[in-house]
């Protein structure tokens, strides 16, 4: 079980997701949100995590030259789309050397139609609420007519108490949390995120 742990503005919670197992590290660029850091205190937190790790920059709606530029400076091995961007910039963001992740609401994915559905099928996908980092959780029934075929993230109001269910549930390839391992609004929790990584574990 692939996990994300997303947010982070500390070295410490780095630390302490890095030493509980996580897969990647999630640093959010887009902005306007309470977790939001800049392009040095990434760099900075980045350079703290050992090979192996992905470390993930979050960006939404932003020019994709800016993205490319920010991950750079960054350091960062993963780009995690949260907007409305087109399968072009996943395509790009490959050929500059990124991983690449990109986010749809569960309602946005389910509307998708069957070619929309298969151009996306080679893509890496993370499936969310319809606001992103809200803590909040989607309704599973949401996506009956089927979850992504190739690897696919759960997100979306998960926390140490529901992830092991809601992950055997639907049978993701991996999840990702921000509010679920906060004690407040973008304040990360050293405890919350070893115990939730015990949990998701538990659901592999
Ligand atoms: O976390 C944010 O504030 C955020 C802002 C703008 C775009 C994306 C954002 N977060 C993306 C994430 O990957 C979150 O981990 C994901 O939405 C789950 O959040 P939560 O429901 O709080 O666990």
């Amino acid at each position: 079980m692939y996990v994300k742990i997303c947010g982070l503005r500390t070295a410490e919670t780095v630390a302490a997701a890095v030493a509980a197992g996580a897969s990647a590290v999630g640093f959010v660029f887009a902005p306007g949100s309470s977790r939001t850091v800049d392009v040095e205190l990434a760099a900075t937190l980045v350079a703290g995590v050992p090979d192996g790790v992905e470390t993930v920059g979050v960006f939404r709606n932003q020019p994709l030259d800016e993205v490319l530029g920010t991950a750079r400076r960054a350091g960062l091995t993963t780009v995690q789309l949260h907007g409305r961007e087109p399968l072009s910039d996943m395509v790009r963001l490959r050929g500059e050397g990124f991983h690449a992740l990109r986010a749809f609401s569960a309602a946005d994915y389910a509307a998708l139609d069957a070619g929309e559905k298969r151009a996306w099928e080679p893509e890496r996908i993370l499936l969310d609420a319809v606001e992103p980092g809200a803590g909040v959780a989607f309704d599973a029934a949401t996506l009956q007519g089927g979850t992504p075929p190739g690897f696919w993230l759960l997100a979306g109001g998960l926390n140490p108490g529901n992830v092991a269910r809601l992950a055997a549930a639907l049978h993701p390839s991996g999840v990702d949390v921000s509010s679920g391992v906060e004690s407040s609004r973008g304040v990360k929790d050293a405890g919350l995120i070893r115990d939730f990584i015990a949990a998701a574990r538990l659901a592999a």
